[in-house]
């Protein structure tokens, strides 16, 4: 079956690491989309936002910290089975923050060590490109899911040397 793309909707993600420890914050999600699942930080864009701006906006929203640096590291091109409107995640690496993780109405942070992150507890597509996001390769990715949103069904990961704007939806490798 082809994969149309009618519309794609923005989000950020970020996901802050303790580098020296080898640890990564992430937040259990109490609410929407994504429900009961462990995620970076993020979300849409608000009207007149750049992706950047969201994306210091949701972390500090959500995990209530001020990220010090935040570096866009990958974006991923999420489609679903039956489902014309593509979601695209700015993913954002970020090694420094001001506060203290809190629980919020919409997540509750936990940190975790590189070792034991929780994917079984995970989208499943964060499991193939975690392991180049804790590297701090930059990456492009697309990932077809089931109408259930439970399973990938087809995959393309890529390593590049410079991330863009934004995806490039007519150099698509999935379609
Ligand atoms: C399909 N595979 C996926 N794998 C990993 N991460 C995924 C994802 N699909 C969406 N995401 C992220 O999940 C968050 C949803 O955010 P979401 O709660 O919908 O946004 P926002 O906070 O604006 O919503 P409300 O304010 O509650 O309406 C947002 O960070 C987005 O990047």
């Amino acid at each position: 079956m082809p994969i149309i793309i009618e519309k794609k909707k923005l989000f950020t993600l970020v996901l802050t690491l303790d580098e020296k420890n080898r640890k990564i914050l992430l937040g259990m999600k109490k609410r929407g989309f994504g429900l009961n699942k462990w995620n970076g930080f993020g979300g849409k864009l608000e009207p007149g936002e750049t992706i950047v701006q969201a994306a210091y906006r949701e972390l500090e929203e959500e995990a209530m910290i001020q990220a010090v640096d935040m570096d866009k590291i990958g974006i991923n091109l999420f489609t679903f089975e039956n489902d014309p409107v593509a979601l695209e995640v700015h993913v954002f690496r970020s090694t420094e923050y001001k506060g203290t993780p809190t629980e919020t109405e919409e997540m509750r942070p936990e940190w975790f060590s590189y070792d034991n992150i929780p994917f079984d507890t995970m989208w499943p597509d964060d499991r193939i490109w975690f392991p180049l996001f804790l590297k701090g390769q930059q990456f492009l990715g697309e990932f077809h899911f089931s109408e259930d949103q439970k399973r990938v069904l087809e995959q393309d990961l890529r390593e590049v040397s410079h991330v863009p704007e934004e995806y490039d939806l007519t150099q698509r490798k999935l379609a």
